[in-house]
């Protein structure tokens, strides 16, 4: 259940005399999610989404909001975050930063068809091309040194054969900042784009988004998008996937060398975020542990195999 904080139809509709959007017809909480507390909104004007961040603060929420608004004024299916009166887009509510947002329409899908990895390569790379304007910047904040101190942490915890597995991961782990750089999602999994059949509604959760190697942000997606249960890619969704992000986008000859590589850093920031969260669960939260074992077989495979990419 993803209401932390609650909000009253009473306490919105004072919230929302700030804002150019009529009256308050509906307020209903919104089950899904893990972060933070998330309502539709519906006022005489339209649909949107209050979100009530929990985690996030102040200072670096100005850049997801306005990264949202420069996606969406370019044609990036995202939400639009909207502008009270005075231009604000970051409020407090209920002493938590609050920003309503545009409604999408759609909900996440669990197992993708061809034309729905196709229609996400796609935005993918309408994104990457649209946020290359993007003025502001965001370190990684699950970059390298995170990875490198949460690979110590939890290391001591595995059993002998994944710590051989993090060792030999590491260890031959290149350095991609030679590759295109720019402003990536960082965390494009099915249960952050929404459909309305084959209809891409867009992609939302932009709240890791920060700057780095695109090609990164296209491993993350392929590895959800693009895997069979026991970790072998699905060729058909990863070639539909990939062909349409580079009929936006054309990858590099770099960029194509890269590409195995590419795919275990992304494997290997999400068996250790899992892996940090399984063993040291954050006490007074939710536990919403996933299952680190299905990053540890897509690791491993793609440690076996090299699925190479042509320039
Ligand atoms: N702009 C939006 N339009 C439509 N639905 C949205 C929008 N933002 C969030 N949602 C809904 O809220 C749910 C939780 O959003 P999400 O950003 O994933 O939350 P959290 O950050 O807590 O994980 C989504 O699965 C989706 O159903
Ligand atoms: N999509 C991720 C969850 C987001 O990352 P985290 O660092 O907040 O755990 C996943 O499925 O593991």
């Amino acid at each position: 259940m993803s209401v932390f904080t609650t909000v009253t139809s009473d306490q919105l509709q004072h919230w929302l005399k700030d804002f150019s959007l009529g009256e308050l017809l509906t307020l209903q909480g919104i089950a899904a999610g893990i972060t933070n507390t998330n309502y539709f909104v519906t006022t005489t004007q339209g649909r949107y989404v209050l979100t009530l961040f929990e985690k996030n603060t102040l200072d670096e929420l100005p850049f997801f909001l306005d990264l949202m608004t420069h996606l969406a004024e370019r044609g990036v299916l995202c939400p639009h975050p909207v502008a009270r009166s005075d231009g604000g887009k970051l409020g407090l509510l209920n002493g938590k930063p609050a920003a309503l947002v545009s409604c999408l329409t759609g909900r996440d899908v669990e197992s993708a068809t061809l034309g729905q990895c196709a229609a996400v390569g796609r935005a993918l790379g309408q994104m990457h091309l649209a946020g290359q304007g993007f003025p502001a910047s965001m370190v990684n904040p699950r970059g390298d040194a995170w990875r490198d101190a949460t690979a110590a942490q939890v290391r001591s915890k595995l059993q002998v054969a994944d710590q051989a597995l993090l060792d030999s991961v590491l260890s031959a782990m290149p350095s991609f900042a030679d590759l295109p750089q720019g402003v990536i999602h960082a965390d494009l999994f099915r249960d952050n784009v929404l459909f309305d059949g084959e209809q891409l509604g867009g992609i939302i959760d932009f709240y890791y988004a920060c700057d780095d190697a695109l090609l990164y942000d296209l491993a993350i997606a392929v590895n959800d998008w693009c895997v069979q249960p026991d970790g072998t890619p699905d060729l058909p969704r990863q070639a539909a996937l990939l062909e349409a992000y580079r009929g936006v986008r054309t990858l590099t000859r770099e960029e194509c060398a890269a590409w195995p590589a590419m795919l275990r850093r992304a494997a290997l920031r999400f068996w250790l975020s899992r892996l940090y969260d399984l063993h040291f669960p954050q006490s007074g939260e939710l536990t919403h542990a996933k299952d680190p074992q299905h990053f540890r077989r897509i690791l491993q495979v793609r440690m076996d195999g090299h699925t190479p990419l042509t320039a």
